[in-house]
């Protein structure tokens, strides 16, 4: 018998590799050949004004969308807020996106966690919640950045090293073939739901 295919893929890449992009395809595919899926979640996605990029955005997968991080904010309350480059992070925002979207609910067939990166990681709720996910018996896709410089973030040392999760590193020679696998591998999961 063939062995169980892995419950947990993590897609890997440098900066602007195509990650959202498979992840968005996917999702769209599986939509298409799996209607009657729950699929939860979200991804980022850049905000850009007059083609200059302004900052990020989370959009969950039913459709609502608000800031995650803002090079043109100065609010008050955001002069506490942590900052990433010229980017302040709204972690209340991205709390009240992300969060619902990671509760283990057992009518989810496949978590969608567009990333796990440095801004996400700024709420202290969010690694937890993304465990919980690794750690159900829900599919997860979810999306990491490269170590830099050599070295990983530690949360995301840690979704790396989990047992029983694969590691699909993208680069533009084979993100297309790379998406291939990773929908045989959740098609040959969502049978199973
Ligand atoms: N398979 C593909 N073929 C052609 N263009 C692509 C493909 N995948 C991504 N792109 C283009 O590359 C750019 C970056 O893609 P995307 O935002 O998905 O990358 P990313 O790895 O998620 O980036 P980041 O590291 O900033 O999160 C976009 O303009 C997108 O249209």
């Amino acid at each position: 018998m063939a062995a169980a295919p892995s419950r947990c893929l993590l897609v890997t890449g440098p900066p602007g590799v195509g990650k959202t992009t498979l992840v968005m395809r996917l999702v769209e595919t599986l939509r298409a050949s799996h209607p009657h899926l729950n699929i939860r979640g979200f991804y980022t996605r850049e905000v850009r004004e007059n083609g200059e990029r302004v900052g990020f955005e989370v959009v969950t997968l039913d459709g609502r969308n608000g800031r995650l991080a803002s090079s043109k904010i100065s609010s008050p309350e955001s002069g506490r807020w942590p900052t990433v480059g010229k980017y302040k992070v709204d972690v209340a925002s991205l709390e009240l996106l992300a969060l619902p979207e990671l509760q283990v609910k057992q009518d989810t067939d496949l978590f969608i966690i567009d990333e796990v990166g440095k801004m996400e990681l700024f709420s202290p709720a969010f690694f937890p919640a993304v465990m919980r996910v690794m750690e159900s018996n829900i599919p997860v896709l979810a999306t990491i950045p490269m170590p830099r410089y050599g070295r990983d973030i530690p949360g995301v040392a840690r979704l790396r090293n989990h047992p029983g999760a694969d590691v699909f590193t993208l680069n533009t020679g084979n993100r297309d073939t790379m998406r291939e696998g990773i929908y045989n591998q959740l098609s040959r999961l969502m049978q199973k739901t």
